[in-house]
């Protein structure tokens, strides 16, 4: 409720209207029982302007119910709908302010499932308890009081059928509340299997494993729908049961009191108000006990939202001034080891660069240059040392100014749909069209672009599957460059190209953007061979630093990578 209250109260208003709704509608039903009674009584003394009368108030009432019933709908869903749609929105930038860490920790599929199932949970509980939470109350007791009223013997009668409705809702709906609970997790699995299925589905092809994704997703499905289907079966034996004891109820009254129609004919108004009565009570404890249920499942999805609220975001940048950075980079003995993980990925890493040098980093797969590339714009604090950009400790520096100073283009080129200039855009969101042509011409994207139907207004579709490997790599270079960063980092962001692509892009930016300090992330020697300065990592140490030539002289682990790779490309 404490993750509730706030946004419920931004509708205050709606609420107090779809309440007085409904408490009309409680107050018309509770009335119409009377009027029959009245009604019936008038019918049988031959009262006929009375019978009149009453059928005319009658009327009104159910018209007045009816209008406060609709009355009650509108507001109620506006609040419901307003809550969700407020409650999408704070998730959806409370996750935007979440690191990677933090991200990894959720995983993103369970995030999705609380973005939209766990907040349509909500929206339909509060939809329900607008609908019913005065309503149940107000029929419960006044529906009792007046059944007491209209026939005080049979009180006891009254008592004996809430308990048996009771115990048989107790009973199914303890079972119910636990089987919600895990129907979430199989949402969630059947989201993470749908998700991994379609994003990899080239995998699967290629490794004809369609029949093995199938009967994982299917298992989940099954696990998933035999639930429901306990969970149906457990409604179906409680709706008939709730009539039959309603019934019974209504059946004995009868017959206790039936014989005294005989001598007071009334007694048959009194009896119908009475089993009415008996109904709106039935009525009001099987709704309390389906919102109960409801409420245990809306809980969970409350709770679940809940922990998305009072996760602190893993970095949090500080409240100061923006400023402008140089590209100047320097790591002072920096340690970083992954949540979760024993062993650090980077250790002990001291190094510094000047603005405008060409830095290379090379190493073998999961030596850790990945890793240490994304120290540079904040992407994970490291738990021992200091990164400064600027001269500046990058703790200390405020968020927009960092990542306005570092441009990162990542390993594996990741584009959004809507169209290229759209893409582009989002490395510079004033860039003009010159701004794009200067961009995609440094990443040899300009000649594919041209050729394309509406050139930088072509469209990219869904995770960019209308690109090629080679043709993402260059989009994403061309975002990268296109704000003129003073710090550009491209990891292993030319593996796609071929070596005279690469070559270009390599005059490109020596050309265009020599005053950028730009790290090159290869495990080919040849990306990387006319740095000013190369980095070479081993199990996340530096085991050598300094030019080519210094390295192949001097540097026995350097030589060794450099001899494999000339082996390989003289075969
Ligand atoms: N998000 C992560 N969480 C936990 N461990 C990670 C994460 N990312 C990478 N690692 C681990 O850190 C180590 C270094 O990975 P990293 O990607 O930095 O290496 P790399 O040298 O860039 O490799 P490659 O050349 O294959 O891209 C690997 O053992 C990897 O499994």
């Amino acid at each position: 409720m404490k993750t509730l209250i706030p946004f419920l109260k931004r509708y205050n208003k709606d609420i107090f209207f779809a309440s007085l709704g409904v408490i009309i509608v409680a107050f018309a039903t509770l009335w119409q029982p009377h009027l029959l009674q009245d009604m019936i009584s008038a019918i049988i003394s031959s009262d006929r302007s009375n019978v009149v009368n009453l059928g005319m108030q009658l009327i009104a009432l159910a018209i007045i119910g009816i209008i406060a019933g609709v009355f009650n709908t509108y507001f109620a869903a506006k609040v419901a709908q307003g809550v969700a749609a407020d409650m999408r929105e704070a998730t959806y930038r409370k996750i935007q302010s979440f690191s990677l860490s933090n991200i990894e920790e959720l995983s993103s599929a369970n995030l999705v499932v609380r973005m939209t199932n766990d907040i349509n949970q909500v929206q339909l509980i509060v939809m329900n308890f607008l609908q019913q939470i005065m309503r149940v109350p107000i029929l419960f007791v006044g529906a009792f009081i007046l059944a007491v009223m209209t026939l005080p013997q049979l009180w006891w009668m009254i008592i004996v059928m809430m308990i048996a409705i009771i115990l048989v809702c107790a009973f199914s709906f303890s079972k119910m509340g636990k089987y919600f609970g895990k129907i979430q997790t199989y949402i969630e699995n059947n989201n993470r299997l749908a998700r991994e299925n379609l994003m990899g589905m080239r995998v699967v092809k290629s490794f004809v494993q369609e029949d093995s994704q199938f009967k994982t997703f299917s298992k989940s499905s099954d696990d998933m729908t035999g639930l429901t289907i306990v969970i149906g079966n457990l409604f179906s034996i409680l709706i008939p049961s709730f009539f039959l004891i309603g019934n019974l109820a209504v059946a004995a009254s009868i017959f206790l009191i039936g014989d005294i129609i005989n001598t007071n004919p009334a007694m048959l108004a009194s009896i119908n108000a009475f089993t009415q009565y008996l109904m709106q009570i039935l009525f009001a404890i099987i709704t309390a006990g389906l919102m109960m249920t409801t409420s245990s499942r809306a809980f969970v999805s409350l709770k679940r939202l809940q922990e998305i609220f009072e996760t602190k975001p893993g970095l949090q940048f500080p409240d100061v001034a923006p400023e402008k950075l140089s590209g100047s980079v320097e790591f002072d003995h920096v340690s970083f080891t992954y949540p979760g993980d024993d062993e650090p990925t980077i250790k002990d890493v001291s190094f510094s660069a000047k603005p405008g040098e060409q830095v290379g980093i090379v190493g073998a797969t999961g030596s850790g240059k990945s890793t240490l590339a994304q120290l540079i714009p904040r992407l994970y604090d490291p738990q021992e040392g200091t990164v400064k950009v600027g001269g500046k400790n990058i703790k200390d520096v405020n968020q927009k100014s960092l990542q306005g100073t570092i441009s990162f283009v990542l390993q594996r080129s990741t584009l959004f749909s809507g169209t290229i200039a759209e893409n582009l855009r989002q490395g510079n969101e004033n860039a003009t069209l010159e701004d794009m042509k200067w961009a995609a011409n440094i990443a040899q994207a300009s000649e594919f672009i041209e050729k394309l139907d509406g050139k930088y207004d072509a469209k990219v579709e869904e995770r960019s599957a209308n690109f090629s490997g080679g043709q993402k790599q260059r989009l994403s270079i061309t975002r990268g460059v296109i704000s003129h960063p003073e710090i550009l980092i491209l990891d292993d962001s030319t593996s796609a190209l071929d070596a005279q692509s690469e070559k270009r892009v390599q005059e490109g930016l020596d050309r265009d953007l020599n005053g950028t300090t730009t790290f090159i992330i290869s495990e080919k020697i040849s990306s990387i061979i006319h740095a000013n300065k190369i980095i070479v990592l081993d199990h996340g140490q530096i085991v050598g630093i300094g030019t080519h030539d210094d390295l192949v002289k001097n540097n026995n682990y350097y030589q060794e990578i450099y001899n494999t790779q000339i082996a390989k490309e003289d075969k």
